[in-house]
């Protein structure tokens, strides 16, 4: 038995892995019984094990809060975790930085509308930077693929970053994070300021990532449009807890042609509805939730205060 309490910037963790999980060469993502808490806060995941194949294509689920976000940035190494609860690609996320530095693991989340990120680092978008200058400015790309990106994003070398649209800057952004040859990408709704021709493309594009280089993709989304065939795996976060973690093959409910959106729709819905008649019979629950804040063990206090204060 293994138990490890790390913490980082805001946030801190506490790992339990009792018997990592084996895990198989081909396997290309592992969580062992990862849990995690920002500081102050309740457990946002608790003991979530799961694994996804090299080629495997998961759709990452869950209602708004349910940590998601979170997982991923675990997941990009973000956030320090025991190095056997988090395995990609054999090696620990946090640990390993060759991981992102080489390209292998790569992370397209929220903060790209704002900054540009690229092997890890996130940099504010502040001048006027020529889209070409950028996805040119990236050394070591093999330049076939630049241009099969560059066309696939339809990008226009001539756009300046701080005028295009959200859209334009997304397309752009989206390209620096898969011009190298990424092993494992994460994908944080990534596609929502795309239209509709640019996410389908993009999302053909990653069918033969998976297939042809056994690429695997962690994929966050409220749009499920046209992903019923797209998904290999899905994972499905609730309360705190892992409720799906499976080929979607063997999910029941997506076995039965239905509409993914109404399938996610019945679990949500589902959820929603037992966690209100849970609280309702008990109003503490509420306080309790994973992520909420803990009861402070101190007083509050202006900081100024702070200096003569020994909890
Ligand atoms: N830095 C932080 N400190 C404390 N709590 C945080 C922090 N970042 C996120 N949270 C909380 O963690 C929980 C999970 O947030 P997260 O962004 O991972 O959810 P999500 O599933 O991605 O949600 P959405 O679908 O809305 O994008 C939320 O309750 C959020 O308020």
């Amino acid at each position: 038995m293994v138990q490890a309490e790390a913490r980082h910037g805001n946030g801190s963790i506490g790992v339990h892995v009792e018997g990592p999980n084996e895990q198989s060469p081909e396997d290309a993502v592992v969580l062992n019984s990862l849990s995690y808490a920002y500081s102050g806060h309740r457990p946002i995941v608790s003991d979530i094990s799961l694994s996804l194949p090299k080629g495997s294509r998961c759709l990452l689920l869950g209602a708004n809060g349910a940590g998601k976000s979170t997982l991923l940035q675990i997941l990009a190494g973000q956030y320090m975790v025991g190095p056997d609860a988090v395995r990609i690609l054999g090696r620990p996320a946090f640990h390993d930085i060759q991981l992102t530095s080489s390209g292998q693991l790569s992370y397209l989340g929220q903060q790209w509308r704002r900054d540009i990120a690229f092997a890890g680092y996130n940099v504010p978008i502040q001048g006027d930077i020529g889209a070409g200058k950028m996805i040119f400015g990236v050394e070591g790309v093999d330049p076939a693929r630049r241009q099969q990106l560059i066309d696939l994003l339809e990008i226009d070398l001539e756009w300046r970053l701080n005028k295009v649209s959200d859209g334009q800057r997304r397309r752009v952004q989206i390209c620096m994070g898969l011009l190298k040859p990424y092993q494992v990408l994460l994908l944080d709704e990534i596609t929502v300021d795309m239209d509709v021709v640019g996410r389908l493309d993009l999302l053909k594009f990653f069918v033969e990532e998976c297939e042809t280089r056994g690429a695997t993709i962690i994929y966050a989304t409220h749009i499920f449009d046209g992903l019923e065939k797209w998904i290999t795996h899905v994972a499905y976060l609730a309360d705190g807890q892992l409720r799906i973690g499976d080929k979607a093959s063997e999910v029941p409910e997506l076995q039965q042609g239905k509409k993914l959106l109404r399938v996610v729709e019945t679990w949500l819905r589902s959820d929603l509805e037992t966690s209100r008649r849970e609280e309702a019979a008990d109003p503490s629950l509420r306080a309790k939730r994973p992520g909420a804040a803990k009861p402070r063990t101190t007083p509050l206090m202006p900081t100024k205060h702070m200096m003569f204060f020994r909890g």
